[in-house]
């Protein structure tokens, strides 16, 4: 019996009732209503793209009351579903994910659907905040030294960012902000941040701790090698996207107008390079300029960032040469695309009886959708910054969420879903996402034609440098000791296998068989940056080379991925970018 089909009929149940909500339109009210802009009307600022950047961008300068601000967001409002944290599973492959296809390698990625990885990606106010995995963690102080570096400004480095990490959140678990890491919180933030809530974990913890993990009550603080129970971006069941903490804020401001359902095409540029306006796509079809009378900040994403970049004439000279397109400005946009990628590793685990999806209590929709833990851990005795980083989810046994996690956000194959799914009948399963932190493997983006509409070519470049797969392999091979630990032994924890082909022959208990199951269930962690990034494309203050009131402010613009989740990083770029944006007011 196909199982997977039963996760799809939930999946399209799911989404089949989501489109009747959607007629109520739930979410409107929080929001800034619609703005009516004319052909060729002027703004101060022009924000390109309401997403996780945008949003905060858009919040922070609206508070000058001087100056004002249009926001232009593809999208629409987010769904009421959305808002839900226990229907994240849901989210992709519906309207507001643009879905995007990325480019067959034939070699990373081969038992997702298609052979390739869809790249999941939010297309509503708020943008990928509002269907993310909400897991909230910074990262290590290395990853922004290396920003620093990139930039040649040392106001990029952890302890300069300090503050605004501070400033961005408002956490509300007493356990973190009572222990040794409170002060490297923010209680006053715009961004709600709740700590793992369904203490049933323990197990779990002391099973990593063996295997020579420091338990962390806090991953966010000064430590961030060890394993801890994470902070999520929920707060009151109700996720903390960036249209839900920071446009909804700005909501009534009478200098913030929010122009939705509205692509921009073009950065229009006079003479001397200056950005002076836009050129945009309305969803009734028309196509319009607005202008901009001080700058305009492009927060589109890492992949839409640079097609608008390049269509405008901002990109690699000989690849903008293929397309007809006047150069304004030879830069390597799209070049050195960043991604976190990884596998997942799935344990059979006893059934527990607390955790049912038929009890009353579990699934709740008004959390995450499984009891979880985060764990960062170095195979070098005396590092202070993580190799590899694990998210274990332990799913109840019978799990309703389980089908959609592996087929709908992962979107492995059948085969793999089969395997999983029957793994979990009468058996809690954990879940296990594991990832390199810092790979050196880079891709790209680039033009397929010259339609703003139609999506460009992504080449995810996964184990294009090969230290990466034999890193993983070692990394995975570690991680397989945690069948050993004194809880999983307890249990009869079992390996999930899924006779992988080209793996099967091999020892499981060999470093060539988990290279060779790294690169066989190879998938994104959705962490894609560093399009346009500071350093090669942006100055230290996010402007664009070459040309003048134009910055970049999203996750395009990092220089490299962090060592954790990268919407802080996005958070605390974005924060930083408004202030950069207010000194040259
Ligand atoms: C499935 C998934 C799970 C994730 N899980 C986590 C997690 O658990 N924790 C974490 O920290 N991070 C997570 N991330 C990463 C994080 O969400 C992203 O890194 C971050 O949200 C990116 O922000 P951004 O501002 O760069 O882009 P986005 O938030 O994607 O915003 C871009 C916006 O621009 C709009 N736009 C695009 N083109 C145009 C145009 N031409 N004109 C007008 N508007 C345009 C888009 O519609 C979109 O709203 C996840 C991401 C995904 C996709």
């Amino acid at each position: 019996m196909d199982l997977s089909t039963i996760g799809q009929g939930f999946v399209g149940g799911a989404q089949g009732l989501f489109g009747l909500l959607s007629i109520l339109n739930l979410t409107s009210p929080k929001l800034p209503s619609a703005a009516s802009v004319e052909d060729g009307a002027i703004f101060d600022y022009i924000i390109v793209g309401g997403g996780t950047a945008g949003s905060i961008v858009a919040n922070r300068l609206t508070e000058e009351k001087d100056i004002n601000v249009l926001l232009i967001e593809a999208g629409e409002d987010p769904e009421i579903e959305t808002t839900v944290p226990g229907f994240m599973t849901f989210l992709p492959n519906t309207p507001y994910d643009y879905n995007f296809p990325t480019v067959n390698d034939n070699f990373s990625a081969q038992n997702l659907k298609g052979n390739a990885v869809r790249m999941t990606a939010g297309k509503a106010l708020g943008g990928s905040s509002v269907l993310h995995h909400m897991i909230q963690v910074r990262g290590n102080r290395r990853d922004y030294q290396r920003w620093a570096t990139a930039a040649n400004d040392s106001s990029w480095d952890y302890d300069s960012l300090l503050p605004y990490f501070i400033k961005s959140e408002q956490v509300k678990s007493p356990e973190i902000l009572n222990s040794e890491t409170g002060s490297y919180h923010g209680t006053e933030g715009y961004v709600n941040m709740t700590k793992e809530p369904h203490k049933v974990n323990k197990d779990i913890l002391d099973a990593f701790v063996e295997m020579g993990y420091e338990y962390l009550v806090d991953v966010n603080g000064n430590k961030t090698l060890g394993v801890a129970e994470p902070l999520f971006v929920i707060d009151d069941g109700v996720r903390q996207s960036m249209a839900e903490c920071h446009l909804s804020a700005a909501k009534d401001r009478s200098n913030l107008f929010v122009y939705k359902g509205t692509t921009v095409t073009k950065i229009l540029f006079d003479d001397d390079k200056n950005a002076i306006g836009v050129e945009i796509f309305t969803k009734d079809s028309k196509t319009m300029t607005i202008k901009a009378r001080k700058e305009i900040i492009l927060a589109a994403g890492v992949i839409r960032t640079p097609q608008v970049l390049m269509l405008s004439g901002i990109g690699p000279k000989t690849h903008l040469n293929e397309f007809n397109i006047d150069v304004i400005s030879d830069l390597p946009v799209g070049e050195t695309f960043q991604d976190h990628f990884g596998v997942v590793v799935a344990h059979k685990l006893n059934k527990s009886p607390i955790l049912t999806s038929l009890s009353p209590s579990f699934p709740d929709f008004k959390q995450f959708p499984a009891p979880t833990t985060v764990g960062f851990k170095s195979l070098e005795p005396d590092a202070t910054y993580p190799d590899f980083q694990t998210i274990n989810l332990r799913m109840p046994h019978n799990s309703i969420g389980l089908p959609s996690l592996c087929s709908n956000v992962f979107k492995y194959k059948n085969s793999i879903c089969n395997e999983m799914i029957r793994s979990n009948i009468g058996r809690d399963l954990l879940f296990s996402v594991f990832f390199i932190m810092q790979p050196y493997s880079r891709g790209k983006v680039e033009l397929r034609n010259t339609d703003p509409m139609d999506y460009p070519s992504i080449y995810t470049g996964y184990f294009s440098n090969t230290t990466d797969l034999d890193n993983l392999g070692s990394y995975l091979l570690h991680f397989s000791a945690l069948a050993n630990t004194t809880y999983f032994k307890s249990v009869d924890a079992e390996l999930v296998d899924f006779n992988l082909e080209d793996c099967n022959d091999l020892d499981r208990n060999s470093y060539d068989y988990w290279r060779c199951y790294g690169l066989k269930m190879s998938s994104t962690i959705w962490h894609p940056a560093s399009t346009c990034p500071m350093g090669p494309v942006l100055d230290s203050k996010l402007n664009v080379r070459g040309v003048k009131k134009l910055r970049v402010v999203d996750a395009s613009g990092l220089p490299s991925v962090n060592s954790g989740q990268l919407m802080a990083a996005v958070m605390v770029f974005a924060e930083k970018a408004a202030d950069l944006i207010k000194e040259d007011m």
